[in-house]
């Protein structure tokens, strides 16, 4: 039979702090069924791997949040990658590949560098500083380069955030954390709607090329704007708290910092493992199209929905070597924490080229960087994220 346990994953203590509950799924067994939301959770990293390259058993048209799309209206039209399974999935998909994918963006690189030098030199210009690392860079940097990159007009960018923030809440049961974002939703919905249209971005951007898409036939028009969309909801919150939890492994590791700065190369696997050791998006769903077996035994019957915890399976001793250690010398490809299989992040180039930018640049000019006060979490249903970490950078 399937143990049950009648934990909430999206509790405040939880989102506090989630590693005992992480623990404690991943010992009770393969497939845990959860009472409070009548889902099945995944916490080990053989079943969420299997789950999510699964995608006949294990659809995302149903919406990848609590909410059965089947059964409930979304909050917003569903996206056409991240809530949709192939054939619809798959032009979409494709076209967004080609345009944020790493080839796409080998123009970027310079440009992102030189931008990450500017930020650091506007961080440093009163030597060395003592700063909170969340505003002043791991949202300062996203916020610098990534809605120039997809051509969005200057105005009204400090919406992103937000909408975000909203959005990935919703993946979740409604709780405060979604009431908390309800007064807002409609103007925050609308500002990024309006974003989507042809005529609001940039030529030869991400987002004019998506519109580019739809003139040689590869999407229709009706789906450009969509797809727009799902650049502006998945392209800033993630990365920045991407970026506070690698600066947060290495304020507190301060010798990984100097391997770091004596081998810049590593800013890339650095990012990896930082993605892996605190999973920024740290679980969503999916539903069962049929009865799908796990184990001996044990399956999920049709229609319900299972609950992944990616940020679990990362840190699970049966794959990883000493798991809960954030260790540079470690080779963490295979982590979920980019997903895994059809529908795994195609930002996920972006995401790295913005970190090598701001890790590099920092690694050139600072020899230290060390907790500098009391941090603060950002709670959210479906982020691991930081609210503050003062820190203190002395220049090299
Ligand atoms: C550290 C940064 C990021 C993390 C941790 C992350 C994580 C993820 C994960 C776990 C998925 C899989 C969702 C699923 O299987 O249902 C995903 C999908 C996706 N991500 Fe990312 N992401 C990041 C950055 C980005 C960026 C920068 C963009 C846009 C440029 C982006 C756009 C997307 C899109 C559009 C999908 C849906 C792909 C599909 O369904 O085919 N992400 N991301
Ligand atoms: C980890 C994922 C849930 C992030 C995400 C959010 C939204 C979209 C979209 O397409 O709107 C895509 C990916």
């Amino acid at each position: 039979g399937v143990p049950t346990d009648d934990a909430d994953p999206f509790a405040p203590d939880v989102l506090e702090d989630p590693l005992p509950l992480h623990a404690r799924l991943r010992d009770a067994g393969p497939v845990v069924y959860l009472s409070r939301y009548d889902v099945y959770a995944f916490a080990r990293y053989e079943q969420v791997n299997a789950a999510l390259t699964n995608w006949q058993g294990f659809e995302s048209g149903a919406g990848v949040g609590l909410s059965n799309f089947r059964h409930e209206k979304p909050w917003r039209p569903p996206s056409l990658l991240l809530e949709a399974d192939p054939p619809r999935h798959d032009a979409p998909r494709r076209v967004l590949s080609g345009i944020v994918g790493a080839r796409a963006l080998r123009t970027l690189r310079e440009r992102w560098a030189a931008a990450a030098e500017d930020l650091v030199d506007q961080v440093l210009a009163g030597g060395s500083t003592e700063l909170d690392a969340v505003p002043a860079l791991a949202q300062a940097f996203p916020l610098r380069v990534f809605p120039d990159a997809v051509g969005l007009p200057p105005e009204g960018r400090e919406n992103l955030l937000p909408y975000g923030d909203h959005a990935f809440n919703a993946f979740g049961p409604s709780n405060d954390l979604v009431a908390k974002g309800a007064p807002r939703v409609a103007e925050l919905s609308a500002w990024v709607n309006a974003r989507c249209a042809r005529e609001e971005l940039a030529p030869d951007r991400f987002g004019a090329r998506i519109w580019g898409a739809a003139d040689r036939g590869e999407i229709t028009y009706e789906q450009a704007p969509l797809v727009v969309r799902s650049l502006l909801t998945a392209g800033v919150d993630t990365t920045v708290h991407g970026l506070g939890a690698v600066l947060y492994a290495f304020a507190t590791h301060p010798e990984h910092w100097a391997r770091l700065r004596s081998d810049p190369r590593l800013a890339r696997v650095a990012f990896d493992e930082a993605v892996r050791w605190e999973s920024p998006v740290q679980t969503f769903f999916r539903t069962a199209t049929t009865d799908v077996a796990i184990t001996d035994g044990v399956e999920v019957p049709a229609g319900r929905k299972i609950l992944m915890f990616l940020a679990a399976a990362n840190r699970d001793p049966r794959r990883w070597t000493d798991p809960d250690a954030f260790d540079l010398s470690r080779d963490p490809s295979g982590h979920v924490g980019f997903g895994m299989g059809i529908h795994q992040c195609v930002g996920q180039h972006v995401a790295r080229l913005e970190a090598e930018a701001l890790l590099t640049a920092l690694a050139r000019r600072v020899a230290t960087i060390e907790l500098a006060g009391p941090t603060r979490r950002h709670h959210n249903n479906t982020l691991r994220a930081w609210e503050s970490l003062p820190m203190r950078l002395r220049e090299a």
